[in-house]
């Protein structure tokens, strides 16, 4: 098979059943969709975040006497500012791009196996209620030549997993990054994670996680690959 990267993309989605595999619900989408996507995305100036906090001070200090509560009391004197510092935190990926963190991190290697880094915790928001939803990610790629360092396929996770995300977009968004870099035979990536808007407030359903993949290349036409991917990955 001579299977690259070639923007088509595969997701599954579901609410993850001990079950049910992923194959059911396999969409074909467009490299075009993915692309309009990131005409969306923004970016923020680490530079920029001090200049910012002021006003960012200024609306939770807002936010937190349009709850009630009295922003002189000892307790909450500060937190406004601590408020602000936390979110510019959890959104820190607007700060860096791909290429800021790939530089020089690519190497000519003569390998064509299997490369998984799995279990990468993340920490992210979601976009509709601005609460964490937070799991792990498996990332498996099956190099052309090229392979990247381990830590980058950490910090490519991290870099989109600090925005405001839907599962959806951060899945799709890290598999694509890798397969731009790296124009790998195949790109797959599972993410399982547990979304606060659904355990702390809404429907309330404390143990429900969600998976979300994307498989490009290989792991798309090929279904032995994808499956010893999954295989690997999955295992508790
Ligand atoms: N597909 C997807 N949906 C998400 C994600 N994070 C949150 N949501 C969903 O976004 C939806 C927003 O639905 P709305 O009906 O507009 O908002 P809501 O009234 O707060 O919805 P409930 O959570 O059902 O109370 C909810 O169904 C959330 O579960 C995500 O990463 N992916």
């Amino acid at each position: 098979m001579n299977s690259h990267c070639n923007g088509k993309v595969s997701d599954s989605v579901e609410d993850f059943h001990l079950n049910k595999g992923f194959s059911d619900l396999i969409i074909d989408t467009k490299k075009s969709a993915v692309v309009a996507h990131r005409k969306h995305e923004t970016s923020r100036k680490e530079s920029e975040d001090e200049s910012r906090l002021p006003l960012l001070e200024a609306a939770y200090t807002s936010i937190l006497r349009h709850l009630g509560e009295d922003t002189d009391r000892e307790g909450l004197l500060r937190t406004p500012l601590r408020a602000a510092k936390a979110i510019q935190f959890f959104t820190k990926g607007y700060h860096e791009t791909i290429d800021d963190i790939l530089n020089n991190a690519i190497f000519d290697e003569d390998h064509e196996e299997m490369v998984i880094v799995k279990d990468i915790d993340v920490f992210s928001l979601c976009e509709h209620h601005l609460v964490p939803f937070f799991g792990k990610v498996h990332i498996g790629y099956i190099p052309n030549k090229k392979v990247v360092g381990l830590s980058k396929l950490a910090r490519i996770a991290e870099i989109f997993s600090r925005r405001l995300q839907v599962q959806e977009r951060l899945t799709k968004q890290i598999a694509m990054a890798i397969c731009e870099a790296l124009q790998p035979k195949g790109v797959a990536v599972v993410i399982e994670a547990a979304h606060m808007c659904m355990v702390m407030r809404g429907v309330q359903k404390m143990n429900s996680r969600t998976v979300t993949s994307t498989m490009l290349g290989i792991y798309l036409e090929d279904p032995k690959t994808r499956e010893e991917f999954l295989t690997l990955t999955m295992r508790t």
